[in-house]
């Protein structure tokens, strides 16, 4: 699909273009989550072996600077020595027992710490069951069932939320998911992200029926926006003045924009939060939580059911307790980490200026985004203006330089403690070769 570029890259991923064929044959698209296939960008989703620090290296030997850490949760870098020497230890006690840890307490103890909303904390396995349970819990406690999330805003692919959904839904351009009954997607209202006035409008007609607004306070899954100011001030009063939940789904901005997340950022409190990715330090883990008289709605303390064979999993918990200690105990970690993100960020969008380019650049923590756009991006009807042809050509010249970035314009890029001040100046020089190569082609 793609030129010249996507062909080099190609012919550097010889094993990879096997192996991705083999498990075609055994797999769905041969993977486990379509964001991994390329199918946005186009050619052969390099197939990893190993990853240490911030370097992921493929079965064809080829080495990257990582800037998608997992889709998020690998804020320390790979591999890091504590969180596996911490695993190595839990293995040898036993990797899942069912039944109540010291563990589990400590790392619900640790979250109400660093997020002091979440009063109490139920661990699951994803950031999917973590909404999906969040909205079971605002359905039940409000006795209402309508839902309001924002288009372009992604919260995992249960049936509620897979309704105008960012992350690889837009990336393939789908409609709404087929399989996802009517009945259920009729109770999911929509409405533009930073546009207070339409969910003015929504809980004018119809805030008696609503019982939660879903949002990710800083999206990631449209490309990474910024809320604009104010706007999730609005929103929380909104929310509370027609008694529906305010939900942030915190679950890639949780510990990634900041320590207390975005909702210490902007100074708002949540009814319910939802957490998953740098919580579960690479495992899998999710969690939601939120004011102790909702949450105490949840089974065996009140009436709503929600349960895991291997929630609260003592090897997750483990790897969630050491990154989430690690990254508490130094002060200098999210100043250190803003500041390498901000200055990837402007080095990208100078090269893109010096070679003619149009890129809106945001950051926030240890998050950013680039849009091929000269308009400002707000929302998911800007987002989708950008050019992704610029971007899919960028993306295989970044990837052919040993530059691995997400395979998608809807996606958001992450740092990392283990990225050094080389590598963000080698990524910068990199982009100017494939803002070169762009102009080239321009001409
Ligand atoms: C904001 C947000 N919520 C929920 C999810 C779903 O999490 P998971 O993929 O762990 O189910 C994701 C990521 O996938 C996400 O970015
Ligand atoms: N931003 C989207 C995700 O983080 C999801 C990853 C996945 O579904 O594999």
């Amino acid at each position: 699909m793609n030129t010249a570029a996507e062909q080099t890259v190609s012919a550097k991923l010889n094993k990879s273009a096997n192996a991705f064929a083999e498990a075609k044959c055994y797999i769905p698209g041969g993977v486990n989550s379509p964001v991994r296939s390329f199918r946005g960008v186009g050619g052969t989703p390099p197939f990893i072996a190993r990853a240490a620090g911030n370097r992921l290296f493929d079965i064809d030997g080829n080495e990257y600077i990582d800037y998608v850490l997992s889709w998020g949760p690998m804020i320390l870098g790979h591999s890091h020595p504590e969180v596996n020497r911490a695993l190595l230890a839990a293995v040898e006690r036993g990797v899942s027992y069912g039944a109540p840890t010291l563990l589990e307490t400590e790392l619900a103890k640790l979250v109400n710490r660093l997020v002091p909303s979440m009063e109490l904390v139920r661990m699951v396995n994803s950031g999917t069951e973590a909404t999906m349970s969040a909205l079971r819990l605002a359905r039940a406690y409000t006795k209402r069932n309508k839902i309001v999330k924002f288009v372009g805003c992604y919260h995992g692919h249960h049936d509620s939320l897979l309704v105008k959904a960012g992350s690889g839904v837009a990336t393939f351009g789908l409609p709404d998911s087929p399989g996802v009954p009517d009945s259920i997607a009729s109770t999911t209202i929509t409405v533009a992200f930073n546009h207070f006035e339409q969910l003015q409008e929504v809980f004018a007609r119809q805030g008696e029926d609503i019982a939660a607004v879903i949002i990710e306070p800083v999206p990631g899954n449209m490309g990474m926006v910024l809320p604009q100011p104010g706007y999730l001030q609005q929103v929380r009063e909104l929310t509370a003045r027609y008694g529906a939940l305010l939900i942030f789904d915190e679950v890639m901005s949780g510990f990634r924009v900041a320590l207390g997340g975005a909702q210490a950022l902007f100074n708002i409190q949540p009814d319910l939060t939802c957490l998953g990715k740098v919580i579960g330090g690479g495992l899998p883990v999710g969690a939601y939580g939120g004011r102790r008289e909702i949450m105490e709605q949840i089974s065996p303390a009140g009436p709503v059911y929600q349960a895991g064979t291997l929630s609260g999993n003592p090897l997750a918990m483990t790897a969630g307790i050491t990154t989430l200690r690690i990254i508490a105990e130094d002060p200098d970690f999210y100043p250190t980490l803003a500041n390498k993100t901000e200055s990837l960020t402007t080095g990208i969008r100078d090269q893109a200026e010096k070679a003619g380019f149009n890129l809106q650049c945001h950051h926030l923590g240890a998050m950013f985004g680039l849009f091929f756009s000269d308009q400002p991006v707000i929302d998911y009807d800007s987002a989708k203006l950008s050019d992704s042809t610029a971007f899919n050509i960028f993306f295989h010249s970044m990837l052919e330089q040993g530059i691995y970035l997400a395979p998608s314009q809807f996606e958001a890029g992450f740092m990392s403690a283990a990225h050094s001040e080389a590598d963000i100046q080698q990524t910068i020089a990199a982009s100017a070769k494939a803002f070169a190569k762009l102009a080239d082609m321009r001409c």
